[in-house]
């Protein structure tokens, strides 16, 4: 059924719509612990403030070193497929992803750049005006993971200081488990808690926590970007002031 909230393109499909807020992977390194939407976001929601909502796509980028499998998470979320074999991306690249989350259209862009030296002074052209900067690693190879101080580093220097959300991502978790696995992690959380982002470990090939977590960041770019309504970004902090919700729930900024 065609929804009346999407009166461009087709209708999203089921699994993109997001009616009660995505939670995270860990408590240790999350953004925020509510596990609701705002209560500004919720209102203005059920007010149906769609005729001048704020802006409804938020622009993502995802970095991070060459072959760490920055192509294949966002394949594996766009198209449901997962290719073995490693063609490295060439400058960027991009899909749109669409969803309707507390009953309002809303599209991520997510740029996915190349992590080959050569290709880093094209690809950093296009950090710009980030809502939302993934910084991807592998989990079976620990350099990758020193590296995305430095990718971060790059991509904040092109947008405003607290202005974006940070992600840290570990990819390919099926080809690590146990104390191994559990190793990486804590030290992945360790890094995230420095960076001010939130921690997620991922596999593209199994498909584990992806859509999970694609759901999480565009629930999170969702309440910053005002797309709720007019005045509800106002009303939210920005991400380098977000809102702290303590375990009892209560919400702080
Ligand atoms: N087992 C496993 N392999 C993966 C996973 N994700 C990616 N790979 C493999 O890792 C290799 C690199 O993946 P890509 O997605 O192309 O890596 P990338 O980060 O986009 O690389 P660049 O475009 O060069 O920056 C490919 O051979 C993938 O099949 C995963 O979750 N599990
Ligand atoms: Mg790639």
């Amino acid at each position: 059924m065609r929804s009346s909230l999407t009166p461009l393109g087709p209708p999203v499909s089921r699994d993109r719509v997001i009616a009660t807020f995505p939670k995270w992977y860990t408590p240790e390194a999350c953004l925020q612990l509510r596990e609701h939407f705002h209560r500004q976001v919720s209102a203005a929601c059920q007010r149906r403030n769609t005729g001048t909502v704020g802006l409804r796509l938020s622009k993502v980028v995802v970095v991070g070193d060459l072959y760490v499998g920055k192509t294949s998470l966002i394949h594996r979320f766009c198209k449901n497929v997962f290719d073995r074999d490693y063609k490295a991306t060439i400058g960027v690249d991009f899909e749109i992803e669409r969803f309707e989350i507390a009953g309002i259209p809303y599209s991520l862009q997510i740029w996915d750049t190349a992590g080959q030296e050569k290709f880093k002074c094209i690809a950093s052209a296009y950090y710009r005006g980030a809502q939302v900067i993934i910084t991807a690693f592998d989990l079976t190879d620990v350099q990758t993971l020193e590296h995305t101080r430095q990718w971060l580093e790059d991509a904040l220097r092109e947008n405003e200081a607290g202005s974006c959300f940070i992600f840290l991502v570990g990819t390919k978790k099926d080809l690590l488990s146990g104390a191994a696995c559990e190793q990486v992690e804590a030290e992945a959380v360790h890094l995230a808690k420095e960076m001010q982002a939130e921690y997620w470990s991922v596999s593209a090939k199994t498909g584990e926590n992806v859509k999970a977590f694609f759901s999480r960041v565009a629930a999170l770019a969702f309440e910053q970007s005002g797309a709720a309504g007019p005045g509800e970004a106002e009303q939210c902090p920005a991400p380098g002031r977000r809102w702290r919700t303590n375990p009892s729930g209560r919400e702080s900024t």
